[in-house]
């Protein structure tokens, strides 16, 4: 369930107008965004589907800061986005965590920046550490680590800085189907516990209607559709065998299989 928007309070998360063109080495110009309108509530889990090439890693870095629109704005709490900032965390694709560090140094690691105190971080990152259950695994390096515990050591890092939004890029893309459909629970229930407004990244729209309040289908750039999930929270895996949620996922598959087409290039989709 959406934690309830004060009246007349800005979303938490307002794209206006927002229009992305790309220029390729060879000078050609991509629009990988374009016309983007969305509103995301405190709270509200956001899931991005749409085919390769449509706009979904843009879309996540323009909320990230990692790049600026060419046209339009990124609101956060009606203030203008410009960069990257402690407020948004981004759990990448890959395995951004640092090998030369043990899973608590890793996950210490936003703290040390911050200035926090030795002793105080140790709690703050052990806090995190247990709720992605690496309790047992806090002093082993990645490389002892296997896929889906390096992606738990990268979901606590981000979350140990504590930011007001969480941006999730295909971050289970590479797991074997059980390790996906156990962090699919785990970032369940931290929601639960923790809600914050969350836009998720993915090609699997199982994933999607598992996790998200709203799904935003994308195609060429832009938005073609958004689609609310109507399942209640909490949601336990019992959901995914539910005659409703395969309904909608077929609904879904039709609606992708109906573009397939990468962005527009050098003009709006
Ligand atoms: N750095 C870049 N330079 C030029 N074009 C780019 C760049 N990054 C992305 N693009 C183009 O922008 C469009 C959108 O790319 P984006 O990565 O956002 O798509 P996506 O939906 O996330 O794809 P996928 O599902 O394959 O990850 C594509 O046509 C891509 O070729």
């Amino acid at each position: 369930m959406l934690a309830a928007q004060t009246a007349g309070a800005p979303p938490h998360i307002r794209l206006q107008g927002v229009r992305k063109v790309m220029k390729t080495e060879r000078g050609a110009e991509i629009v990988a965004l374009s016309g983007v309108d969305l509103d995301i509530a405190e709270g509200e889990f956001i899931a991005v589907i749409g085919p390769s090439g449509c706009g979904k890693t843009t879309l996540l870095n323009q909320i990230a800061g990692l790049a600026e629109p060419s046209q339009g704005r990124i609101l956060l709490h009606g203030k203008e986005v410009h960069g990257p900032g402690r407020d948004r965390g981004v759990v990448f694709q890959g395995d951004a965590i640092f090998y030369w560090r043990t899973v608590r140094r890793n996950v210490e690691y936003g703290l040390e920046i911050q200035g926090m105190p030795k002793a105080e971080r140790r709690d703050h990152a052990e806090r995190y550490i247990r709720l992605v259950g690496l309790a047992d695994f806090a002093e082993l390096y990645p490389k002892e680590l296997s896929g889906g515990m390096r992606k738990r050591c990268q979901i606590a890092t981000v979350l140990a800085n504590n930011p007001d939004v969480l941006l999730m890029d295909e971050p289970f893309g590479a797991l074997d189907y059980p390790t996906k459909c156990q962090l699919q629970e785990e970032v369940l229930r931290i929601h639960t516990r923790e809600p914050r407004a969350t836009v998720f990244v993915t090609h699997d729209i199982e994933e999607a209607l598992f996790l998200a309040d709203r799904i935003v289908v994308m195609e060429r750039g832009r938005i073609r559709r958004i689609v609310d999930v109507p399942f209640g929270r909490p949601r336990d895996s019992a959901l995914r065998i539910e005659p409703a949620f395969s309904d909608l996922k077929a609904e879904l598959w039709a609606l992708l299989e109906g573009g397939h087409a990468p962005a527009a290039r050098g003009h709006d989709g």
